[in-house]
């Protein structure tokens, strides 16, 4: 899953982690050039000190020790040093910040400056890009990971590449957790029965993962109904009928060209009466006009007002699915997305982005084409998995 995104995104730590090693042993080099000077420069004086003292008329009483000869060597240590920070600040390419990093490399640290990271930084936006990470949310992950690492000290113990892979777990965690919710504990909390809808176009698996959610319910200890409010399609009702039977759920659904509303309203109804807990409508992917479909859907919103509308798209659909999403929101709404397909997806652009446009959040993954295989998105763990090792 996502193996794609996870070799750039590995690029990029190792590439970022290189650059700011090369500049540091650079500043290093540096450092120690400009001490060797100073050195140099402080036996000279010394030199000088201790030729002058000898030569000096025997007036006064003071011995001229080696003692007394070192004494005035500490001070022209002193000006020798700042001579050759004062060379090395005309040096073309020494400039304050040299020195900066010059005095923190002494001290046992390296600041991140943004020179370094120009390079790996472009890569990583064509990275992000070219995994069909929608442009905005490439920025915002780019700003974060710059905001982070820039002036950044960090200690020699610390490897870059931990620094760098802070910075980007950060930074993906934040665009990805957007509007993240417990779905669980939301339907533990909500008053009995939940009725959630499920909007989406023709063959993302909308209806796959209706099926996946009543299993996944049922472990949890909730009771489910089906509704069919794809009444456009022909077909429908024997697809659904068919995960219905297979999972021992009841199904509401009337004749093809029903009204959609009226058949999950009945689910509603018999939810009521038979204590079932989750209601659970599928809703036409494609209706004669996407006007008639949004129109549909905001009947359904009026007459059953359900709890939760959730979004299904396909993973692997990208940037489509971004838009989609956009689209979907603006007409009805929706409380969050289910992202089918995960598994066969190795770009992982619409998984990072679709929570940051809509503001929305993802709150499952499929992950196969079993009944078992819909997965409680975490974007914790997903970003683990896409910097972890293996
Ligand atoms: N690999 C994989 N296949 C999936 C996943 N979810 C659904 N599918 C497959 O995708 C195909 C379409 O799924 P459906 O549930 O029929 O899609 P739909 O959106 O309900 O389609 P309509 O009912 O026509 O609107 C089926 O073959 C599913 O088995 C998934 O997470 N992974």
């Amino acid at each position: 899953m996502f193996d794609g995104l996870k070799d750039k995104l590995s690029s990029f730590r190792q590439d970022a982690a290189e650059e700011v090693e090369e500049k540091a042993e650079e500043v290093e080099e540096k450092a120690e050039e400009a001490e060797a000077d100073a050195e140099t420069d402080a036996e000279a004086a010394a030199d000088a000190a201790g030729a002058d003292a000898a030569e000096a008329p025997d007036e006064s009483t003071e011995p001229t020790t080696s003692e007394a000869a070192t004494a005035p060597t500490a001070e022209s240590e002193g000006a020798a040093t700042d001579e050759a920070v004062a060379d090395d600040a005309d040096d073309e390419d020494a400039g304050p910040s040299r020195l900066k990093r010059a005095a923190a490399f002494a001290t046992g640290k390296v600041i991140i400056e943004e020179e370094d990271l120009d390079g790996p930084l472009q890569d990583l936006e064509l990275a992000l890009l070219s995994s069909d990470v929608e442009m905005s949310v490439a920025d915002r992950i780019l700003d974060t990971v710059r905001e982070k690492m820039i002036g950044e000290t960090r200690a020699q113990v610390q490897t870059t590449d931990q620094l760098v892979t802070e910075a980007l777990h950060d930074a993906l965690v934040e665009v990805i957790s957007v509007g993240q919710f417990d779905f669980e504990q939301r339907i533990a909390e909500a008053d009995k029965p939940v009725t959630i809808v499920f909007t989406g176009v023709n063959g993302v698996g909308k209806t796959t993962s209706i099926a996946k959610l009543s299993r996944w319910l049922e472990e949890r200890g909730y009771s489910t109904v089906l509704a069919n409010g794809d009444t456009y399609r022909a077909g429908a009702n024997e697809q659904i009928r068919e995960h219905a039977e297979a999972l021992d759920k009841r199904l509401i659904a009337h004749e093809q060209g029903g009204d959609p509303a009226a058949v999950i309203y009945d689910g509603v109804e018999y939810a009521e009466a038979n204590d079932i807990d989750v209601v659970l409508g599928d809703t036409a992917g494609r209706l004669h006009t996407s006007n008639d479909l949004m129109a549909q859907l905001e009947k359904i919103d009026r007459v059953v007002d359900p709890d939760m509308t959730l979004f299904v798209d396909e993973a692997v659909a990208g940037q489509d699915a971004v838009r989609r999403a956009q689209e979907f929101d603006d007409a009805a709404a929706i409380d969050g997305s289910v992202l089918t397909k995960a598994d066969a997806d190795s770009s992982g652009g619409a998984a990072i982005s679709i929570a940051y446009v809509t503001g929305k959040p993802i709150l499952f993954l499929g992950v196969g084409q079993g009944y078992d295989d819909l997965a409680l998105f975490d974007p914790e763990e997903l970003v683990d998995a896409l910097l972890g090792e293996e």
